[in-house]
């Protein structure tokens, strides 16, 4: 569903990402992992034109991203929770959701009633304003925003990144879930092993570039890709 072809992009000047290709096909978790500083995150962003394009191509759904603007990319059923400053810290929870939909009042009542099931502490809280939460709450918030418009493909930038050790289970867990009610993941993760070890696919990056490509299982079991990127 999602096709990067040998992508370079970067920041005015600066290219980070030298020539990229990267697959996700329909009902996958994909991840992408690497180094601090390997271009994961500029990578995600191209997706989504966040960061300069300097060449190569990426579709989705049979469309050129680079032609198509945020409305329609939310339309066709593309989400992205950003690493960081993913949520309004004034506002309350059921308005930060709220500001993520682009659905009819109906729709909106069973997007809240799935967002609530999958993270069940919101509910207490949904009048509370969003910055009051803890770390992982916020990012169940975060990733209710991304659910409002019923994704095919979902985008995750290091999602448990900053969060309790508690956390970052929970919401790989979650990441799973979300899966299997039909949602395609594509997720950049610190947290290389346990990315790997849910993923049906993963890439591992470094300086730029694409190293390994394999199976989630393939990548753990990888002898090279263990001693250079997964800490032995
Ligand atoms: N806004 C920016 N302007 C210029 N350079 C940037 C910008 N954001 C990131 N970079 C540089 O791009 C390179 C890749 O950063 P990126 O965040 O994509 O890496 P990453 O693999 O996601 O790393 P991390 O795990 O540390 O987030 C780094 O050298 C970084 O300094």
């Amino acid at each position: 569903m999602l096709s990067i072809k040998e992508v370079y992009a970067g920041y005015g000047e600066i290219e980070i990402i030298h020539g990229i290709s990267l697959e996700v096909n329909e009902g996958e978790i994909v991840s992408i992992v690497g180094p601090n500083g390997s271009g994961k995150s500029t990578l995600l962003k191209s997706i989504f034109s966040l960061v300069d394009i300097m060449g190569g191509e990426i579709n989705y759904l049979n469309s050129n991203l680079s032609q198509v603007n945020t409305d329609q990319m939310i339309k066709k059923g593309l989400s992205f929770v950003p690493q960081t400053d993913n949520i309004f810290p004034t506002l309350t929870v059921e308005e930060n959701l709220e500001l993520g939909a682009y659905v009819s009042k109906k729709k909106l009542k069973d997007r809240f009633d799935l967002i609530y099931n999958l993270f069940p502490p919101l509910v207490e809280k949904r009048k509370k304003k969003a910055g009051t939460l803890s770390g992982g709450q916020r990012q169940m918030v975060a990733f209710g925003r991304a659910l409002v418009i019923e994704p095919k493909l979902l985008l995750l930038d290091e999602p448990t990144a900053g969060l309790a050790p508690m956390y970052i289970d929970l919401i790989l867990e979650k990441v799973a879930e979300i899966n299997k009610t039909g949602v395609s993941i594509l997720m950049v993760e610190q947290n290389a092993k346990k990315a790997l070890a849910m993923s049906d696919r993963g890439y591992v990056l470094a300086a730029g570039e694409k190293k390994y490509e394999d199976s989630g299982r393939g990548l753990l079991e990888n002898e090279e890709v263990a001693q250079l990127f997964l800490g032995g």
